[in-house]
């Protein structure tokens, strides 16, 4: 039967990269995605912005909606300090499994934790089911239409604490317009716009980054 997309990406990782190195995970996937097929990962452009708001914030708890192949989940625990953990959610199971696959390769099992199912039923239940007080950095990179709903339910659970960052991708393209008119202006946010390309074209897209005041 016919392979998927995040299967042949799978292949590609465990054909070109090393087994326990990170960044060579991220190298063969971008490889990947701009040889052979385009897929929807950070990519390598953003991932650089990606990269260096992870190691400002030096995060301990970090939440990522929007796990697809595990592609930003990786970049991101490479550069975690060692008792730093990711909870990543992906609503689709045959990318979980891809993912789980993906991080195992990075060897990076251990910092990320993968749940599958909707982040509106999830997130209620992030401190009960994982002990999270609040989280430091989200990356938001899932249904469009679900950042700012999503957004206000991590605040009315108590998941945000004064300076926790949100990362939010493709806020040009595909969009999310509800989202930036809410975090651009909010007294809640100090947002800050970091203009790029949407992953292995030269369209436009970009990275709000959105500090929560309290
Ligand atoms: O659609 C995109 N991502 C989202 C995937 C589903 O996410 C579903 N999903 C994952 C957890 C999760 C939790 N709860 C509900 C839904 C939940 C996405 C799309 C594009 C894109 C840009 C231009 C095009 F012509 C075509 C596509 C680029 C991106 O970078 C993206 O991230
Ligand atoms: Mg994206």
């Amino acid at each position: 039967t016919q392979s998927t997309r995040p299967q042949r990406l799978l292949h590609a990782v465990q054909k070109n990269a090393t087994k326990g190195d990170p960044r060579s995970v991220v190298k063969a996937i971008d490889n990947f995605c701009r040889q052979k097929e385009w897929a929807m990962n950070v990519g390598d452009e953003k991932g650089c912005i990606l990269d260096s708001v992870v190691s400002e914030v030096n995060p301990v708890t970090v939440l990522e909606l929007g796990t697809y192949c595990g592609y930003s989940t990786v970049r991101i625990a490479s550069l975690l300090p060692p008792r730093a953990k990711i909870i990543t959610l992906e609503f689709n199971p045959d990318y979980a499994k891809i993912a789980r696959q993906v991080i195992a390769w990075a060897g990076l099992e251990d910092k990320i934790q993968v749940v599958e199912g909707p982040s509106g039923e999830w997130i209620p239940k992030m401190k009960e089911q994982f002990g999270v007080k609040t989280f430091d950095l989200v990356f938001l990179d899932h249904w469009k239409d679900r950042y700012l709903p999503d957004t206000k339910l991590l605040e009315d659970c108590g998941l945000l604490r004064k300076g926790t960052i949100l990362l939010a991708d493709n806020v040009i393209c595909p969009g999310t317009p509800d989202y930036l008119e809410y975090v651009r202006n909010s007294p809640r946010y100090k947002s800050q716009y970091f203009k790029s390309h949407l992953e292995y074209t030269k369209a436009e897209d970009g990275l709000e980054k959105s500090v929560f005041l309290g």
